[in-house]
């Protein structure tokens, strides 16, 4: 579903310039949730700007689906982590949730239809008629899934969507994402730089260098697919798991 093939990047500013991602390659299932972790400023955020046609990459390319990416992909939705940047005030919930389905060649009734589901799915469905400020950071955060998910994206592309919210919330939004993953068949790939919620949320994780970047390991994550914020988290292989990656990100930082 997407295959990230020898994608560099170099920004090029006055007097300045930067190799923010040197060579990655990697693919992604479709179905298949994957997470993407590295040291702070290796470049994820980087790569999936060039991921979703945002940017366009100093060398290689991207293909979604088979098509190389050239600018935003039809079928394809990025959630951010600044979810009060990502929403506009002046428009209701309901509003910001159906504003990019009005992309889409789709009846009245069909878009509030997808509108009033989303909502649901992510337990906003009274707050319809809010204003975004009017919510709490978490709130807001699933608004912007929301507004992702009604698109009926065949993929997400989450760049550390809970990097601002609490930790009681941030647990919530986690197991948000993975019973969303599972009803809808959705191909994800999220990134983030914490380790635990790498391998609590992931298949499989996708280490990265430091910058410039490259794929440091591939890992599979072999906990069972029903995951809880208890049980899961004290599994000896969860354990494991996170101590590999926590080493595999330190030996990164020290540029081995
Ligand atoms: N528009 C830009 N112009 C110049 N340099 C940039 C630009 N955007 C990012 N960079 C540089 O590219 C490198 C990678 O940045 P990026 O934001 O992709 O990393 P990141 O892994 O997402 O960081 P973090 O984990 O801290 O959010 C950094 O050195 C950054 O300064």
């Amino acid at each position: 579903m997407l295959d990230v093939r020898g994608v560099k990047k170099v920004y090029e500013g006055a007097g300045r310039t930067v190799e923010a991602v040197r060579d990655l390659t990697f693919t992604v299932d479709e179905g298949d949730l994957v997470c993407l972790v590295g040291p702070s400023g290796c470049g994820k955020t980087t790569l999936l700007k060039c991921m979703a046609g945002l940017l366009a990459p100093t060398a290689g390319e991207v293909l979604v689906h088979g098509d190389r990416v050239v600018g935003p992909p039809a079928d394809l939705a990025v959630v951010f982590q600044e979810y009060g940047r990502s929403l506009f005030p002046w428009m209701t919930v309901r509003d910001n949730v159906g504003l990019p389905l009005r992309h889409k060649k789709l009846t009245r009734a069909r878009r509030r239809e997808l509108v009033a589901e989303s909502l649901a799915a992510v337990g906003l469905a009274d707050a319809h008629n809010a204003y975004p400020w009017q919510l709490s950071g978490g709130m807001q955060q699933r608004v912007a899934i929301a507004r992702a998910i009604a698109y009926e994206p065949r993929v997400m592309l989450m760049d550390e969507p809970f990097a601002a919210v609490d930790a009681q919330t941030r647990a919530e939004l986690e197991d948000l994402i993975r019973g969303l993953w599972r009803r809808l068949g959705v191909t994800i790939l999220f990134v983030t730089h914490d380790i635990d919620e790498s391998v609590y949320l992931g298949q499989r994780v996708i280490v990265l260098s430091s910058s410039p970047t490259v794929v440091r390991e591939q890992l599979t994550i072999d906990l069972p697919a029903d995951r809880d914020q208890l049980a899961t988290r004290s599994d000896p292989n969860f354990a494991k798991l996170r101590a590999h990656v926590y080493e595999q990100i330190q030996a990164a930082k020290r540029g081995e």
